[in-house]
């Protein structure tokens, strides 16, 4: 009745050849419930499935894993603490994050959640801000007020011990537990909270902690291997988890089985037949009032160091021994330590200014906002390539390309291949083929290729695969990229977390390009809000290995596509 499919722990586990139906789980193979204190590769019975949940279109699988989690639950108390609770993150993500996971049954019984930040607030207050994020809707009324019946707010500072004695004490009242903190914090604080946190709030005797970091983890090779060390010293590896929420996103965790449980593509992806990698990643808005704080970081830090690099290292590795945490980070490591700092022949930076026939928001360039200094070189549009110097890659650009107030709102990954050797098609009727993944809006995946034009003639034209999720899998509603990662912490899973490792690597990559633009300042290429960014970017991906033709034109069939 319940269909097949895998654990993300089992997954982690590295135990490919278990397809347990959740029955089966359950009562043959289940491996034994987690013993507190256990940390990542148990299984929390909580988090089994936890997949598959929300594409299960009869939402069979949700009401098992809620049955499983009322009757199978192992008894420990969580307490999960968001440090920043007061913040914008906490606000729009975490605690919307907690909620849907609390309303779906997906979080062990038990969990309390304790909100801590400096500001004096009530707890009703923090409702109050995050309601609106919160999407509940008519008749959840009852649930949310149980939701918030579990949470507490404690006002207290990122450095006194006697505010941390404070916090501890109001995670005690919920018994032994295990603890999750996760760090909703601007990087100044960073090391005194989590001093305070090894020093007074850890979790006692067999239950474990757990800290989740947001990123910006560093803002160079050197600030970041102080954050490294400062974080080695107080936790276990696997006690961290450092977020990328991009690894949380369908089509980026999609990456591995289209790889790898394909036949089809694992010949072809090699530099004998790919002409370039384009991972791109576009937003329609500017910075929105948040200025201050993107020109301290700029699209290579916001956006390229870290979400288009990992999505880059899961395109580029090779089949890792299983799907364990170890196994899959193991590779990635290797990809990024396979490529060498970029060159500034093969950088593109650019910046937005107004669109003066646009309205009121596009007509500001990022330099009208008030809270970007004056001047600022900050760039707002970066093109990066990338090139991976191992056997299967050497040669093959990745072109790495986002940016800020653009025409769209789009990431994808296109991969484009080489012409078809000894064409025998009129010169330029045949294309290349394109396979794109794109990660949003409207996940999808199509091949780009040619095929005789339907009818008398025997023209070749250009068409489609098309796996338009919209329409194939009409039904399933997606997870946000936070509740995947979210479960993933309280069932200790890595897979989808950055090891320390390959933080270093993404910062020596990158700190060259960006010390010279700190150091030499060069004036970044305006574009104009709305545009597809400067043309020099287009020229750079011509001049490294992209074609575009611009003969390419889709029609859609779909009724359940909206783009
Ligand atoms: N299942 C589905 O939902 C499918 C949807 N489609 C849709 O069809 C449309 C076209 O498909 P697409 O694959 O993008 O093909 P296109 O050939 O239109 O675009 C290919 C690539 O070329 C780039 N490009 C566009 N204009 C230029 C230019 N002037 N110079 C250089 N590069 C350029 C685009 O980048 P840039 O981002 O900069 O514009 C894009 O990366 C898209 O909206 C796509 O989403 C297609 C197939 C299936
Ligand atoms: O990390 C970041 O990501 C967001 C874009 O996330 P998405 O899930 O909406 O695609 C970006 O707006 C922000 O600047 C950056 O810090």
């Amino acid at each position: 009745m319940f269909r097949k499919f895998r654990s993300l722990a089992e997954a982690d586990r590295g135990e490919p050849k278990h397809r347990h139906s959740r029955d089966s789980v359950r009562t043959e193979t289940r491996p034994p419930a987690p013993q507190a204190g256990s940390l990542p590769g148990h299984t929390d019975p909580v988090a089994v499935g936890m997949a598959t949940v929300r594409s299960d279109p009869t939402n069979e699988v949700l009401e098992k894993i809620r049955d499983e989690v009322e009757h199978e639950g192992h008894g420990a108390s969580h307490v999960f603490v968001i440090l920043g609770a007061s913040g914008d993150l906490a606000k729009k993500k975490i605690y919307p994050t907690l909620w849907w996971l609390f309303r779906d049954g997906l979080l062990p019984p038990k969990t309390h959640f304790i909100g801590y930040a400096r500001s004096n607030l009530t707890l009703e207050e923090v409702k109050k801000s995050c309601l609106p994020h919160m999407k509940a809707v008519a008749g959840e009324e009852g649930k949310l007020k149980e939701f918030f019946k579990l949470n507490e707010y404690v006002a207290g500072s990122y450095d006194k011990t006697e505010d941390f004695q404070k916090l501890n004490k109001a995670i005690e009242q919920r018994g032994s537990c295990n603890r999750l903190f996760y760090l909703a914090l601007p990087p100044s604080v960073f090391e005194t909270v989590t001093l305070n946190i090894k020093a007074l709030c850890m979790a006692k005797g067999d239950k474990w902690t757990r800290i989740v970091v947001e990123k910006p983890f560093g803002r160079d090779l050197e600030s970041s291997n102080q954050l490294s060390r400062h974080l080695a010293a107080l936790f276990k590896e696997e006690e961290l988890y450092r977020i990328d929420h991009y690894l949380g996103k369908e089509m980026v965790q999609n990456l591995m089985v289209l790889r790898f449980g394909n036949r089809i593509f694992s010949p072809i992806w090699n530099r004998e037949n790919v002409a370039s990698i384009v991972i791109s990643f576009k937003e329609p808005f500017g910075t929105q009032g948040r200025g201050g704080y993107f020109d301290e970081f700029g699209i290579l830090r916001d956006v390229m160091q870290n979400h288009l690099l990992q999505i880059l290292t899961l395109v580029a590795m090779e089949k890792p021994p299983s799907t364990s945490s170890e196994d899959i980070r193991n590779e990635k490591v290797k990809v990024l330590r396979s490529i060498p700092c970029p060159s500034m022949d093969n950088v593109v930076l650019g910046q937005y200014v107004g669109n003066p026939h646009g309205d009121n928001e596009t007509r500001m360039g990022y330099l009208d906002d008030t809270t970007v200094p004056k001047g600022s070189v900050t760039p707002t549009f970066a093109t990066v390539v990338l090139y991976v110097k191992n056997e299967r890659w050497d040669g093959v650009p990745f072109i790495l390309r986002c940016g800020k107030a653009l025409n769209e709102r789009k990431a994808e990954v296109r991969v484009q291949f080489k012409d078809v050797a000894g064409d025998i098609f009129p010169a330029g009727e045949v294309k290349r083929n394109e396979l794109v993944i794109r990660v949003q809006p409207s996940e999808a995946i199509y091949m780009k290729m040619m095929a005789k034009t339907p009818g008398m003639s025997i023209n070749c034209e250009e068409s489609e695969l098309d796996l338009t999720y919209g329409s194939r899998y009409r039904d399933v509603k997606m997870p946000d990229a936070y509740e995947r990662l979210l479960l993933d912490v309280f069932m200790g899973s890595q897979i989808h977390f950055v090891r320390s490792d390959e933080l270093f690597e993404a910062w020596r990559i990158f700190t060259p390009l960006l010390h010279y633009i700190e150091k030499e300042k060069p004036k970044p290429i305006e574009y104009t809000y709305g545009s597809r960014g400067p043309t020099e970017s287009d020229q750079l991906m011509t001049r490294t290995g992209f074609s575009y033709t611009g003969s390419y034109i889709w029609k859609s069939t779909s009724t359940g596509f909206n783009q």
